[in-house]
């Protein structure tokens, strides 16, 4: 017998890739169980698929930064007598990422890059040891949103959020809709998609100098002359990232997704003051904030 639950979540995290960088994504969760029936007649109760599985999901990657362990470019150092790890991704001309978080705001991934795949097995074996025997088997299907107009994926830290999205680097994949004088503005759509297309949004008041920093304890971090610094302490620890200029955008306020929206409304507004803007941003899948400017 199979049973199968669709949308059991989504995950926001971000992820590090050679190419790319620091990508924000915002995937979905589908998930089939293989079993015989349980003395309630169930193959699990789907109260117990929605609430377990789904914690389990969002401990292991929701909000985190997922590292590609097996990648060369990862280099990670756990502090010792502390729960705070290094890590450097040793990307080339002038475009390392280097971290120093406390090791919950990261899942190491055992592979040479993040994908569907690897990013799946990882969860499969993570849920395998907490599923009753009669579950013989388990399927995840992670997924996109579809999206037919401009998108783009991005990384941020809310260092006032009591919860988790207070962590420095997780991130979205999210769509944005612009209207100039109420009717949709698909320029201004794919403007926002390419100036985000993979982006750390950063607050100025978190930028510090590189004396300050715990990261550029080690030798690895040492050439960020052309890096954005960032560094701040909140409940869950001290957070502190280096990340190239060229990757980043900075903003005055936090980013919020309310933040963004104003944001992005009053770029608008300044370009062209002679139009009224309303910009509909997500945050990932299926919520977001209004603004106008
Ligand atoms: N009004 C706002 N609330 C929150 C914002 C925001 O910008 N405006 N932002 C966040 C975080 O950035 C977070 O990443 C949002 O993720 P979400 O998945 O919604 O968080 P939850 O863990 O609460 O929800 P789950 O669906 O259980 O993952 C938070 N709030």
């Amino acid at each position: 017998m199979q049973l199968f639950v669709n949308d059991l979540t989504v995950m926001d995290f971000s992820y590090l890739c050679p190419e790319r960088g620091m990508v924000g994504e915002s995937w979905i969760v589908d998930v089939i169980l293989d079993g015989g029936l349980n003395e309630e007649s169930m193959v699990l109760d789907f109260a117990k698929v929605k609430k377990q599985l789904k914690r389990l999901i969002d401990d292991h990657v929701d909000h985190k930064l997922l590292i590609p362990a097996e990648h060369p470019y990862s280099q990670i150092t756990h502090e010792q007598q502390s729960d705070q790890v290094w890590v450097d991704f040793m990307r080339s001309h002038g475009r390392s990422i280097h971290l120093y978080c406390p090791a919950e705001a990261y899942a190491f991934i055992y592979a040479a890059q993040i994908s569907m795949d690897s990013v799946s097995s990882y969860l499969k074996e993570v849920i395998a040891t907490h599923l009753p025997q009669n579950v013989e088997g388990l399927t995840l299907m992670l997924r996109c949103e579809e999206i037919n107009e401009p998108y783009y994926h991005y990384t941020h830290g809310l260092k006032k959020h009591e919860g988790n999205c207070q962590r420095i680097a997780h991130g979205h994949r999210s769509r944005v809709k612009v209207f100039a004088d109420g009717a949709p503005e698909t320029d201004a759509q794919q403007y926002w998609a390419r100036r985000w297309r993979d982006i750390y949004i950063g607050t100025r008041e978190d930028l510090v100098s590189e004396t300050s920093l715990h990261l550029s304890q080690l030798a690895r971090a040492q050439d960020l002359n052309e890096h954005c610094l960032f560094s701040y302490e909140s409940s869950q620890g001290l957070f502190e990232l280096a990340i190239a200029e060229s990757e980043c955008d900075l903003i005055d306020t936090d980013s919020t997704v309310e933040c963004l929206a104003q944001f992005m409304a009053d770029e608008l507004k300044a370009l062209q003051p002679e139009k009224s803007f309303t910009v509909r941003a997500y945050e990932g899948v299926g919520k977001g904030a209004i603004a106008s400017a």
